[in-house]
């Protein structure tokens, strides 16, 4: 795990970086790519939820009583960002089956590549939570950032972005507006080209995760 001071995680563990490079390759079916997204997102859950609050509870073993390790505080609030946060999302709820979860539906307009929001709905007592929004591109930046204003519209103020690939353009402007939320990421990719696409990148997740397009 690489940590570089500007709050970005990127997730460099090798079975990460192996699945990730099936799913850039394009000849990867739709039903590969999503399964391997599943499992990606279980490695990155791993990462993202490290530093939960614990506290311990009594338990009798077979053998005798113990204080054991058990996870503190509000459940945690799993946040997707529709329709590709999905895809991430699943995997970590697996992972964390007691998180609630709430939904940002936005889409990035082709032209201006700002967001466009059609959905809202969270769960209550987000200022409690620790929130971990999901979307696997952060290309612009305009949408996480969009869905974060949101999100601490709600009362959230403990926020983690983890997402699969990430421009660097995309960092600098959620370190910018957002530079309390930490990222965490599968790889830092090289440039976002001139229709917004992360380079070398994967392509657009939605259409590859769905089938679409
Ligand atoms: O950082 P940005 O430049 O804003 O781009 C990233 C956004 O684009 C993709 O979603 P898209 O708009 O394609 O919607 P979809 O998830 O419904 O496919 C992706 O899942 C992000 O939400
Ligand atoms: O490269 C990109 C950029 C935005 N959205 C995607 O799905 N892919
Ligand atoms: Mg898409």
């Amino acid at each position: 795990m690489t940590d570089t001071p500007n709050h970005l995680t990127i997730v460099d563990h090798p079975l990460v970086q192996h699945k990730l490079t099936i799913m850039r390759d394009k000849t990867t079916s739709t039903a590969a790519f999503r399964q391997l997204l599943r499992e990606i997102s279980q490695l990155l859950a791993y990462e993202v939820t490290r530093g939960l609050p614990m506290t311990t509870k009594r338990v009798e073993t077979p053998m005798q009583e113990m204080d054991a390790p058990t996870l503190d505080g509000k459940k945690l609030a799993l946040i997707s960002i529709l329709r590709a946060g999905n895809g991430l999302m699943d995997g970590v709820l697996e992972l964390i089956p007691s998180a609630r979860v709430g939904f940002v539906g936005l889409y990035r307009d082709e032209e201006t590549l700002q967001p466009v929001q059609y959905y809202f709905k969270v769960p209550e007592a987000m200022e409690d939570r620790l929130v971990i929004a999901v979307d696997p591109m952060l290309a612009t930046g305009n949408s996480s950032v969009a869905a974060i204003n949101l999100l601490k519209e709600a009362g959230a103020t403990n926020i983690i972005f983890l997402c699969l690939l990430a421009s660097p353009e995309g960092v600098a402007t959620m370190k910018a507006a957002h530079p309390d939320v930490r990222i965490v990421t599968a790889s830092l990719d090289e440039a976002l080209n001139e229709k917004g696409y992360i380079i070398p990148g994967l392509g657009d997740a939605g259409d590859r995760m769905f089938g679409t397009k």
